[in-house]
């Protein structure tokens, strides 16, 4: 791509972020959702692209605003994803790990997902390869240990708190690894893992479109992922097929979401996550903190942003 779009989608995650935090704990799952939605849109509108929506988990949810399937002004020819809020509910509820996420990468290089579960695991550059989703996680997790050079006891693994990972806790816990427990916001929980900060493992069930943002993250930054979609029934594969997947055992690795290095990923703390702090307000406007990766320079920026209201008439 000619531009380095990281700059310029970040900002849109910034808005969208400061909007949703104004809504922060108000307990309105939708709105607070609709809202981010629509300031995400509005700011990703602006960039000079012609951006093809893609793995929109939203897509034709009733009540949900709606994003383009075309975004940006005309120009380059992008694919772009837009998680204006992940983790609404915890966001509606005053809850920690809300995040905002963009990404845009050269046309045609995501792979369009279906709107189903997925099993993953993720994990840091320093790990790299040694993980197997085929075998059971406490293997897994003694393979992380190793590689690190870690007692298992010391190796942190994080997973969404769900009923239907009481078996992998009861996994984990059993041999002996610590267990980061989140209440929502997997992505955030994987770029914890992939940076290796506040865990060194991500295990679990999450949504399949969110694995393309997890690789597009690990384009720029290094890592390991290994998902598998989950299918219940036959209506499942019908769903998979239209997005092009045929192989129902398929475990998918990061060239299989993100095909190439031209891909740029921006994020905003919404409440205070695993990879990010949350919004801040202050007397004349707001701190947010963000990131920035590029997949072909595999330049990282962390960002503090201070806003000033009085020269933002939105807010
Ligand atoms: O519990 P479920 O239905 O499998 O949902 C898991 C999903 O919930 C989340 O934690 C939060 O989802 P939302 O962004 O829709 O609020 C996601 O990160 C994750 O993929």
């Amino acid at each position: 791509m000619d531009t380095n779009y990281g700059m310029e989608i970040v900002r849109a995650t910034e808005i969208a972020a400061l909007t949703a935090a104004r809504l922060q704990g108000l307990g309105d799952h939708d709105h607070i959702l609709n809202q981010a939605r629509k300031a995400i849109t509005k700011t990703l509108n602006r960039l000079h692209i012609d951006g093809c929506l893609v793995n929109d988990r939203f897509t034709q949810r009733k009540d949900t605003y709606q994003l383009p399937s075309r975004i940006g002004k005309g120009g380059e020819k992008t694919d772009i994803m837009a998680v204006a809020l992940e983790a609404h509910r915890s966001a509606a509820d005053g809850k920690n790990n809300a995040t905002s996420y963009a990404v845009i990468a050269k046309e045609g290089s995501i792979q369009s997902l279906p709107n189903l579960s997925m099993y993953k695991i993720v994990v840091g550059p320093r790990v790299g390869q040694v993980i197997d989703i085929n075998q059971p996680p406490a293997v897994n997790v003694k393979r992380v240990a190793r590689t690190l050079r870690k007692y298992t006891e010391n190796v942190t693994v994080c997973i969404l708190n769900q009923t239907r990972h009481q078996k992998l806790i009861n996994e984990v816990r059993q041999c002996g690894a610590r267990i980061k427990l989140i209440e929502g916001g997997e992505i955030s929980g994987c770029l914890a893992a992939l940076t290796g900060e506040k865990a060194d493992i991500y295990i679990g069930y999450g949504y399949a479109p969110e694995g393309a943002l997890v690789a597009a993250a690990m384009s720029c930054l290094g890592g390991y992922f290994e998902g598998k979609i989950f299918y219940e029934n036959d209506r499942d594969k019908r769903e998979a097929a239209e997005h092009g997947i045929d192989d129902f055992d398929k475990i998918f690795r990061l060239q299989d979401l993100i095909r190439g290095k031209e891909v740029a990923i921006a994020a905003t703390g919404i409440t205070d996550g695993e990879f990010l702090e949350g919004v801040r307000f202050t007397s004349n406007g707001a701190i947010t903190t963000s990131f920035v990766a590029r997949g072909e320079s595999r330049t990282y920026r962390k960002l503090e942003t201070h806003h000033f209201f009085d020269y933002k008439p939105v807010f």
